[in-house]
């Protein structure tokens, strides 16, 4: 690996490369069949998928990256859950590892940087089989503000001829722009995207008001943003968590979208931050569909969120 590179590109190449080691392990858990679900709370479950790409994740890059705060979804102490050697992955995406980095990020430090890892979003989706929700997150955050993320897909097709070659990894660092993908061009009308498995009044009243030609239901943050059918993506309720809208809300704005709560306001991803994204996710392709969203939902919805 270039030494040479920022080390934010380094960072982003390789979490580019962690990423697909750990949609590796995703297929292989759901392969062998023992998903060791547990029951965290309310609507949220963990697997062994969810607890092992987690270890993959971190353990990769807390070596090479010591002096970055890496925060991850799930509570898997090395101790548990034995890190297999096979499971380190030292490598760096060569195209991510060949970009301009963008001047304002060039001085980036690595004890400035905060790292969102979900190993696996989707996971109600995962356990119930619809394994093309599924998709592994890393976000980079700098100065509280998502500035690259990772988003891949472990049940991605990808045909070949005759052979199918599972999984892409999309990326997006700002300023810079998005790969691993071309942003499809938004539809005439207006297709929403919003949860499939975490849903109540409040979430309903809010999708309602949008005047919409299509509502898609989809299962995890990161998949929304790819589906590529939806411009807008409403959830009107506490649940996703940082983790879940970091590594998103960087490829998403990278493309010239916007993700922020219901209320307009954008998150903060210090590391002291609280994790729950309490105020919902309203986030669109452009600031035009995200003015249009934003001005739709109802104050008084607004406000018992942002009382609640
Ligand atoms: N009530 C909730 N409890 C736990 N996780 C939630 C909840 N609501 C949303 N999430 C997380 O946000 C993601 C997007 O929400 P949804 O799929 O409902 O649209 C979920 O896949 C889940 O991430 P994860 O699967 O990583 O735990
Ligand atoms: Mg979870
Ligand atoms: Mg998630
Ligand atoms: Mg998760």
């Amino acid at each position: 690996m270039s030494v040479s590179a920022p080390v934010i590109i380094r960072l982003l190449a390789s979490s580019v490369s962690v990423a697909s080691r750990a949609g590796k392990i995703v297929r292989d858990v759901m392969s062998k069949g023992e998903l060791g679900i547990v029951e965290k709370g309310k609507d949220d479950y963990q697997t062994e998928a969810d607890r092992s790409a987690e270890r993959c994740i971190i353990d990769s890059l807390s070596r090479q990256y010591p002096k970055a705060r890496i925060i991850g979804e799930e509570d898997s102490s090395p101790n548990e859950n034995e890190v297999s050697p096979e499971w380190i992955v030292l490598d760096a995406d060569k195209e991510v590892l060949g970009l301009e980095c963008p001047a304002s990020l060039k001085g980036v430090k690595e004890e400035d940087i905060v790292v969102w890892v979900d190993p696996l979003d989707g996971t109600s989706e995962y356990t119930q089989g619809f394994l093309e929700h599924v998709t592994v997150l890393i976000g980079i955050s700098v100065n509280d503000k998502p500035v690259g993320g990772v988003i891949h897909q472990p049940y991605f097709k990808n045909q070949a001829g005759s052979e199918v070659k599972m999984g892409r990894t999309i990326w997006g660092l700002s300023e810079a722009g998005v790969g691993g993908f071309t942003p499809a061009p938004p539809p005439e009308s207006i297709i929403i995207t919003t949860t499939r498995s975490h849903s109540n009044p409040v979430v309903e009243k809010a999708l309602q008001v949008m005047n919409a030609a299509q509502i898609l239901r989809v299962g995890g943050a990161g998949y929304k943003l790819l589906e590529g059918k939806a411009s807008v993506y409403v959830f009107a309720s506490p649940g996703c968590k940082k983790w879940d809208t970091c590594a998103p809300e960087a490829v998403l704005s990278a493309a010239g979208g916007k993700l922020t709560d219901i209320l307009g306001n954008f998150y903060k991803y210090g590391a002291n931050e609280p994790k729950p994204n309490k105020t919902g996710v309203l986030a669109a392709v452009n600031d035009e569909l995200h003015s249009y969203a934003l001005n739709r939902i109802p104050q008084d919805l607004k406000d018992a969120l942002a009382n609640k």
